[in-house]
């Protein structure tokens, strides 16, 4: 599974079909085990920006002179599988975007990453909030509500997990300064940008986000609406056309929300409260680490790498100072990770 390839370039994917996998090849000659299916070549490539009890929205051409929004349903032959927010689908059926007009998914293409969640820390069964982004801008404020590095940490592990990015956004550091909080990160390969409504760093946040899909996460009233009204001018929301055509209350259940930012995407989660980590492997958090996941090969068959594992070659190296005095703080930042599966 590719979790960390680039997902830009669609040519990539252009001949995949699902369709296909299951229509095996038939020696005997004789009657194909599984229906064919139409091949859908003429369908049409999309994004899918928001996802409404069965309806989807999705952005089509985009970046061409044809780009337009419409709304899709799900076509009989996906079966069970999932369309989320940020999936790249193709479409068939009226795909003009016109006023009333419904498309049909006909495919998911393959997905790049896949942020999941579960419902708390002991369940094991992971909902998917969405799907192919690159970056995690975690918001948290500088005070108001007070920020907590544990918070921080569960939304790191989820990130690291999915093979995403993180980038740490501090708001509101007119109220308070950051420096004592963000010295828990100091061990972590990690972005950190600094924001006030007063002075919000529009340019800085642009270039990090250009040509990225980013999901944005924080608690509430961390000044999350304040940061996307910044950046994204209105003409740019990709909200509400399929409340348009169901007739239903804006988002009143979609739990993520897509904004377009030059050829990037942002992903807000208002509707994410929790984020159980049930569903993490703690090796997919060491693998975000490769300088210790390079040391590990030494440790014991089923060494946890915590501070009271016996023999952990980990914990050897950094306290020989192989890792210099910066890889005392990543092993404390990697264990604490660690245990907040745990705990
Ligand atoms: N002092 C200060 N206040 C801020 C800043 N950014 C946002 N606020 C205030 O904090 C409150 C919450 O901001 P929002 O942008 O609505 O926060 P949110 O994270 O979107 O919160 P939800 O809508 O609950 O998800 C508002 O009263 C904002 O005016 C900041 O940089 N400094
Ligand atoms: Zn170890």
């Amino acid at each position: 599974m590719s979790w960390l390839t680039d997902s830009d370039d669609e040519g990539d994917w252009a001949e995949y079909d699902e369709s296909d996998a299951r229509v095996r090849p038939n020696p005997k000659g004789n009657k194909p085990r599984s229906k064919r299916r139409p091949d859908h070549s003429d369908a049409v490539p999309g994004r899918v920006f928001s996802v409404d009890r069965g309806r989807y929205g999705v952005w089509v051409g985009e970046g061409t002179a044809e780009e337009r929004q419409l709304v899709a349903t799900r076509a009989r032959e996906l079966g069970r599988k999932a369309i989320v927010t940020g999936d790249r689908v193709d479409l068939v059926g009226d795909t003009s975007g016109d006023e009333g007009s419904l498309a049909r998914v006909v495919r998911i293409q393959p997905r790049t990453t896949l942020l999941r969640r579960s419902a708390d820390d002991t369940d094991a069964v992971e909902r998917v909030i969405v799907a192919n982004a690159d970056q995690m801008l975690i918001v948290v404020a500088a005070a108001n509500p007070e920020p907590r590095p544990r918070l921080v940490d569960r939304y790191l592990v989820a990130a690291y997990d999915a093979g995403i990015h993180p980038i740490l956004c501090v708001t509101k550091t007119d109220l308070a300064d950051p420096a004592e909080f963000l010295a828990n990160f100091a061990g972590l390969d990690l972005t950190i940008v600094t924001s006030r409504s007063d002075d919000v760093p529009v340019d800085e946040l642009r270039q990090l986000l250009e040509g990225h899909t980013t999901v944005a996460v924080g608690h509430s009233g961390v000044g999350k609406s304040t940061l996307v009204n910044a950046l994204v001018p209105d003409a740019n929301r990709a909200t509400g056309r399929v409340n348009d055509v169901t007739g239903r209350g804006r988002h009143t259940s979609s739990s993520t929300v897509s904004y377009r930012l030059g050829s990037g995407w942002i992903v807000d989660t208002p509707g994410v409260r929790s984020f159980g980590l049930g569903h993490v492997d703690p090796a997919s958090i060491l693998a975000s680490f490769t300088d210790l996941a390079a040391l590990a090969e030494d440790c014991p068959r089923g060494c946890t790498h915590l501070p009271d594992a016996p023999d952990c070659a980990i914990i050897e190296a950094v306290e020989r100072g192989d890792l210099g005095e910066a890889g005392r703080e990543r092993l404390d930042s990697f264990q604490r990770l660690i245990a907040t599966l745990g705990s």
